[in-house]
């Protein structure tokens, strides 16, 4: 879009544009905002490609207007792979069943985070989350009530999550949730809280409730810490969290 702004500046003079797509997740402002703007939900068939403005302070003419709309079914097609190329990377970093992000992409997020941290001595906590007897549970129910319970406990997980932080469906039950600016204390706080909200829910399945709880264990970055040493410390935690009971949080050691 920077691109196209700025080849057709010559023709179309403007001061600003913003650019939004849902699918995409992007929402870009360049420039200073100004007083006039004409505004273009781009389409090519039926896929949706986002909408464009651009701003300046005087009004477009409608020769600018006509020529724009020529310009931009230029940007269409080009746009429209851009989407698909992004949703088809978007599908497979996503777990489908709980639309979290899958594991394809938890060594890379959580290793460039780590790096962010160390970079500005930020706080980073990791959480890992596994529930309790799941076996029991799909033995009991069923198979369908155990994807319930995972979609149900995904939804509780992200409901308590700020906007920066990070949740990976790890493997079958068990989701991790990478804390930003974080500290032990307040990581462990946000795991009590996940703890308690999973207890609390009732799980009704074919008009039967479900028991579901978690254990959890939760560490934090060490200045010393490599990817490994970070991971496997909330992992033993959440072992021993099992290993003492279950439905509980564990710190790290
Ligand atoms: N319904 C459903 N079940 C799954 C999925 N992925 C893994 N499972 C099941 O999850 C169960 C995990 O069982 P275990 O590893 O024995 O763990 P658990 O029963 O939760 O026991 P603890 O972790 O020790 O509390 C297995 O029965 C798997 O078949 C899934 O996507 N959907």
């Amino acid at each position: 879009m920077a691109i196209f702004s700025s080849k057709i500046n010559s023709l179309i003079p403007h001061n600003a544009y913003a650019y939004s797509n849902t699918l995409f997740d992007v929402e870009i402002n360049q420039g200073v905002m100004s007083k006039y703007s004409c505004s273009y939900a781009l389409k090519a068939g039926d896929q949706e490609l986002g909408e464009l403005t651009l701003m300046r302070s005087r009004e477009f003419t409608d020769d600018e207007l006509d020529l724009l709309e020529n310009l931009l079914c230029s940007l269409l097609y080009p746009l429209k792979n851009a989407t698909l190329y992004h949703q088809a990377l978007k599908m497979a970093a996503t777990d489908q069943l709980t639309q979290t992000l899958n594991r394809v992409s938890f060594n890379d997020t959580v290793k460039r985070e780590m790096n962010w941290a160390k970079l500005n001595a930020a706080d980073l906590s990791i959480i890992f989350l596994d529930i309790d007897h799941f076996k029991v549970i799909n033995d009991q129910y069923g198979h369908d009530c155990g994807d319930s319970t995972l979609v149900a406990v995904a939804k509780l997980i992200k409901e308590n999550l700020r906007k920066n932080d990070t949740i990976f469906r790890f493997g079958g039950e068990e989701f991790v949730i990478l804390v930003n600016q974080t500290d032990l204390a307040n990581a462990e706080l946000l795991a009590k809280r996940i703890r308690i909200a999973i207890e609390r829910n009732i799980l009704v399945y074919d008009m039967k409730p479900v028991k579901v709880t978690a254990s959890l264990g939760v560490s934090s970055l060490r200045s010393d810490d490599n990817f490994d040493a970070f991971i496997k410390r909330a992992d033993n935690a959440m072992y021993k969290a099992k290993r003492s009971g279950r439905n509980r949080v564990f710190l790290a050691q």
